[in-house]
């Protein structure tokens, strides 16, 4: 089922939680809404879900407006972050109990719903444990269950708010990947709520970025990674450098590098910031053109890759760069070294923009 969400705003007293938001998420997609506490991705989800109504603007499920129709006729499944299951029931039971409430003329058969618990049982690989108690799970197991749980009743959208969030980060990583395959296998139409970038690039057919009630830029997870629209969108998906400087006629001269035709700054003698994502700055040992003679100030191996800090003779500024291991093993750095930063890709955003 698709979803289309029209120029919808709310507020909560004066403080403006959504303002004319307007998205669609075509059937059998999987979207994520991303962005920093407070910006409105759980608003929107309980929008969708018929939790919460919008003070204005539409929601359409399959075309048909659906704005003011009762959650339980959405047809939408819930995993959130807390959705406890309940305690004091089997994982079978827990996952049947949708079936098992359905009004009589509705309910399947004990057999049938049997059946059913056991194919969504096998669907979330945990088909040994349907007599354990939801004490007795890990916590991925529980959202696994409470996926089941939500999918028993043939949802028709799948909304997740921070399904994982409460989860180690090990645990994270497997559970969304598994999602994103069992994604692959059911197709249903999913809204997946997450602050975390890395979880809905992995994720997510398409991204929505959101900042303060309002969608900053949406697009497939290399669109908004690759060619973020807003210094906001570069900022938030991923490690960035800021260098200021001014544009003139077509050129760009910030912070000691100089760049002809930058993308995205037309404007003519205006301050502008430059941004270079870490891993997109070369470490040099030679002086050249386009480079900036910087110090090594700290050195930290993580996982593939070393982070170098660099500190600017310009001041008091130092930069991030991630280095792939083997080339920093290559350049043989320490703390001290004197060596030349090369950007390699910046973007110039002509209006200015304080992190
Ligand atoms: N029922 C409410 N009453 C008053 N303010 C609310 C209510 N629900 C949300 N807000 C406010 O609206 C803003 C957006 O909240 P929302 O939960 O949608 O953000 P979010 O992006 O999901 O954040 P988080 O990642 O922290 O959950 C917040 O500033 C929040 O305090």
């Amino acid at each position: 089922m698709s979803i289309d969400i029209e120029a919808v705003s709310k507020t909560f007293g004066s403080f403006s939680a959504l303002s004319n938001v307007s998205l669609k998420v075509p059937s059998g997609e999987l979207v994520a809404l991303l962005g920093p506490s407070g910006s409105g991705k759980t608003s929107l989800l309980r929008i969708i879900a018929g939790l919460e109504t919008p003070d204005s603007g539409r929601i359409l499920f399959d075309g048909v407006e659906a704005t003011n129709r009762q959650v339980k006729d959405r047809q939408v499944g819930f995993v959130f972050q807390h959705y406890a299951l309940f305690r004091h029931m089997t994982v079978f039971d827990n996952i049947a109990f949708g079936l098992t409430v359905k009004p009589k003329k509705e309910r399947p058969g004990t057999q049938e719903i049997r059946d059913k618990v056991y194919s969504l049982l096998k669907l979330i690989q945990l088909e040994q444990l349907a007599d354990r108690y939801p004490g007795q799970l890990s916590g991925g197991q529980r959202q696994r269950v409470a996926l089941a749980r939500a999918l028993a009743v043939e949802p028709q959208v799948l909304l997740l708010d921070e399904p994982f969030g409460a989860l180690d980060a090990k645990v994270r990583v497997e559970l969304r990947r598994w999602l994103r395959r069992l994604h692959d296998e059911i197709h249903v139409t999913s809204v997946f709520v997450t602050h975390d970038q890395e979880e809905a690039l992995e994720v997510a057919d398409r991204i929505v970025v959101m900042n303060q009630g309002k969608i900053e830029q949406q697009g497939t997870p290399s669109e908004v990674y690759d060619h973020p629209a807003t210094p906001f969108v570069y900022d938030f998906l991923g490690n960035v450098n800021l260098f200021k400087g001014r544009v003139h006629e077509g050129t760009a001269q910030m912070g000691g590098i100089k760049l002809s035709s930058p993308e995205n700054a037309s404007a003519n003698d205006a301050p502008a910031v430059g941004y270079v994502r870490s891993h997109d700055i070369a470490i040099e040992r030679d002086s050249s053109e386009g480079a900036l003679k910087a110090e090594v100030c700290y050195l930290l191996s993580v996982g593939p890759l070393v982070r170098v800090d660099l500190s600017l003779p310009d001041g008091d500024r130092t930069i991030e760069v991630d280095l792939p291991r083997d080339e920093a093993d290559k350049l043989g750095l320490k703390v001290g070294d004197l060596v030349f930063a090369r950007p390699r890709k910046m973007r110039v955003f002509v209006d200015d923009y304080q992190i």
